[in-house]
Formats: structure tokens, C-alpha cells, sequence
């Protein structure tokens, strides 16, 4: 059976042609690879690819289907996804369908068969930029000057389209020791997962949550979510987070929380090139020497002097984290405030567990804050 053709354009007119995958029609956002061998279904369905076309480098995807448990929320998020070889078969005790019928079931439209080593290397040279995927119309100049007319990752607000319209609650696993305030930009199910296991119950927030709502709620601590779009514009999130410093109540940030923090603490954030996604980066841990293998997934980062100590209205603070491929400030510790972040995933989902001891390190702040 002849499969039906699909193509890829991006907005500086490089084109690929390839096959159909997934949902039939046609998508826009901004291309992004990732370098994960396994974890294709918690990628899919991570918030922080919203409005992102995500380019697999894996050459083979979809050999274990997709399970009833790996979801990182309740929906696929991806705006588009490509790949080289989709597997035409899935095999894994878990599996409850297909990788291609779940793409189909929530409409998301993908290409196979694309030269994904060779559309990875155009985005490391160029940066990751705006893309379309049609497999509804082959006009490639068309599509092109549709690709142009889509808005920019830079300065894109996407807080509010991926946050929780209203509060839940992940109770603690076990004995409850603590309470925290979780406020949603576009969280993944495995951070409340981790807090849980230190007996942490986590009320999971709206993005325009406020500090009398969070202390209403008795909570120990703040956390402040991974997710999607530009930190720049997360006016609302750095006044709370400043808000909770000049309160002293305990901090801990992932990824954009990280993004949140560092502007809080009045750095600014930048667009890298192309990003980093993928579950094998080096990060060294400049408070213990060690390096451990992270999960990561962005594409903004903080920029913050990587060499001693800043001064800052909530007192002194420090780069405790760093990338060792390419120096990007991977997490910040304020030494004057019981406020830490990270810029990676140490709830990996997917990923390596390396850097699981954070979730320690918040339960410890809690601890001696209390
Ligand atoms: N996973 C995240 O929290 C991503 C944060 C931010 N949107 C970035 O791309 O840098």
C-alpha cells in the first residue's frame, strides 16, 4: 500500500518530504530535536512542548507502544512530531495501543521517514526556528509562507493555555511530614510522584495562585513548576516567588521555575540555540564535585555570573549547577534564603535518577525551616 506524503518546511525554506504519521492535516510550531533513546510517550506528553514540533534523533520510535502509565499529564502536548523509522509493530508487557493510534486519537500530526540526522544538524547550525507540517497540502511555498506568519518562541506567554483551571491534591505516600504549594505552569506527574515518596502532600495550584492562597493552605514550602514559552514573560510567577523569599518560606524550582527564580533574584534569561532536550547531559554539582547524567528539556536559560557570589535583594546567592557541555547555568542556591532550583529534570520522566537526591535536599529545607 503506497503511504501518503507529508512535508516538512522551515521557516528558512529548508524542506524535507516524508511520510504521514499520526494525524492527517497540518501543524506549526517551533522545531526542537530530542536526544532520548526511550521516553518517547513522557516526552509527548510533557506541557513544556506545547507549541513545539519535536524532531526525534532516535531513528526507531514507537517499538514499546504506548502504556497506561509513562503520561506526564493528561494529554499529548507536542504541536507535531517527527521521526525517521516508526516502529510497525510494538512489543512491551505494559502496552495498551500504538504510538500511530494515539497520535491519531488526539490529533497530532506527524512525518515519517525524514532524514532526522540530517534536520537535526540544520537546527544545531541555525537554532531551533518556526516549522509546518502538512500532509493535507503539498505546496511547499504555501506552507512556507504559512510557517512565516506563526508567532515566536521568544516572548510567547503560554503559562496560562497549559495550568490547571482548578486545585488537586497528591497526598503523601505513607506518613504525611509536609505540605506543599505546587503552582501548575505546565507541571509533570512525576514531580508530585517524587515528593510523595517523602511523605510530602502537594496541592497542586493555578498559575495566578497568590501568597495568601498559598498560606491559607498551611503549606511548607513552594514549588515552582516546569513549563512552556518565554520566562521573560512570567511577570505574575517572579512577584510571587519574590514574594515568598521576602516571606522566608522555602523555595525549589524546575526548569522554568529555575528561569523564574533567577529573574526574581533579578538576572536575566536568554534564548539558547537550539536548546537542550534529551536525557544523557552532564551537570556537575559544585556544592559536592559530582557530576551526574540529567534529564533536560529547554531552551531559555539564565543568565547569571558562573563565578562566585552575587549580591541581591534577597541577599547573597550562587550558580550551584552547571552544563559541562556547554557551561549553561543549570541551577541557582541562595545562601541568605531557603531558595534552590534547578534548570534540568530531576524527576527524570524520562531520564536517568541521578539527581533524585533535590527532592531530598527540599525535603531537608523543609526540615530545618520548620
Ligand atoms: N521544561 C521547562 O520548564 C522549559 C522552560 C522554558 N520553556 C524553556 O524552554 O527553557
Amino acid at each position: 500500500m503506497k503511504r501518503r506524503a507529508a512535508l516538512l518546511v522551515l521557516e528558512d525554506g529548508r524542506t524535507f518530504h516524508g511520510e504521514a504519521f499520526g494525524s492527517i492535516g497540518e501543524t506549526f510550531g517551533e522545531a526542537v530535536f530530542n536526544t532520548g533513546m526511550t521516553g518517547y510517550q513522557e516526552t509527548l506528553t510533557d506541557p513544556s512542548y506545547h507549541r513545539q514540533v519535536v524532531v526525534q534523533t532516535a531513528p526507531q520510535i514507537g517499538n514499546t507502544g504506548i502504556n497506561g502509565e509513562d503520561d506526564e499529564s493528561d494529554r499529548v502536548w507536542v504541536a507535531g512530531y517527527v521521526v525517521r523509522d516508526p516502529s510497525r509493530t510494538y512489543s512491551n508487557w505494559r502496552a495498551t495501543g500504538s504510538l500511530q493510534d494515539r497520535l491519531a486519537v488526539e490529533g497530532i500530526v506527524g512525518i515519517s521517514g525524514v532524514d532526522t540526522r540530517a534536520l537535526t544538524r540544520h537546527l544545531r547550525e541555525r537554532g531551533a526556528m518556526r516549522v509546518g507540517v502538512s500532509s493535507v497540502d503539498d505546496d511547499r511555498d504555501g506552507l512556507l509562507q504559512r510557517v512565516r506568519q506563526q508567532p515566536q518562541m521568544l516572548g510567547a506567554d503560554l503559562s496560562a493555555e497549559v495550568s490547571t483551571p482548578q486545585r488537586y491534591t497528591v497526598p503523601a505516600e505513607g506518613e504525611h511530614r509536609f505540605t506543599v504549594a505546587a503552582i501548575d505552569l505546565g507541571i509533570k506527574r512525576n514531580v508530585p510522584r517524587r515528593l510523595a515518596a517523602r511523605g510530602v502532600t502537594t496541592h497542586v495550584l493555578p498559575a495566578g495562585t497568590t501568597l495568601a492562597e498559598i498560606r491559607e493552605l498551611g503549606a511548607d514550602a513552594v514549588f515552582f513548576s516546569p513549563g512552556p514559552g518565554d520566562p521573560a514573560t512570567a511577570d505574575g510567577p517572579v512577584e510571587l516567588a519574590k514574594a515568598v523569599m521576602a516571606a522566608k518560606i522555602p523555595l525549589f524550582g524546575i526548569c522554568f521555575g529555575s528561569q523564574i527564580l533567577g529573574r526574581a533574584l533579578g538576572f536575566g534569561t536568554y534564548k539558547l540555540g537550539y536548546g537542550h532536550r534529551g536525557i544523557n547531559q552532564p551537570v556537575l554539582d559544585r556544592t559536592t564535585g559530582k557530576v551526574e547524567v540529567t534529564s533536560h528539556n529547554h531552551g531559555f536559560a539564565v543568565d547569571a555570573p558562573l563565578d562566585g557570589r552575587t549580591s541581591t535583594e534577597f541577599g547573597e546567592v550562587e550558580v550551584s549547577h552547571v552544563c559541562l557541555n556547554d557551561n549553561v547555568v543549570e541551577g541557582l542556591r541562595c545562601l541568605d534564603t531557603p531558595a534552590f532550583t534547578v534548570q534540568y529534570h530531576p524527576e527524570a520522566a524520562a531520564g536517568p535518577h541521578d539527581a533524585d537526591y533535590l527532592f531530598d535536599r527540599f525535603a531537608e529545607l523543609m526540615n530545618t525551616n520548620a
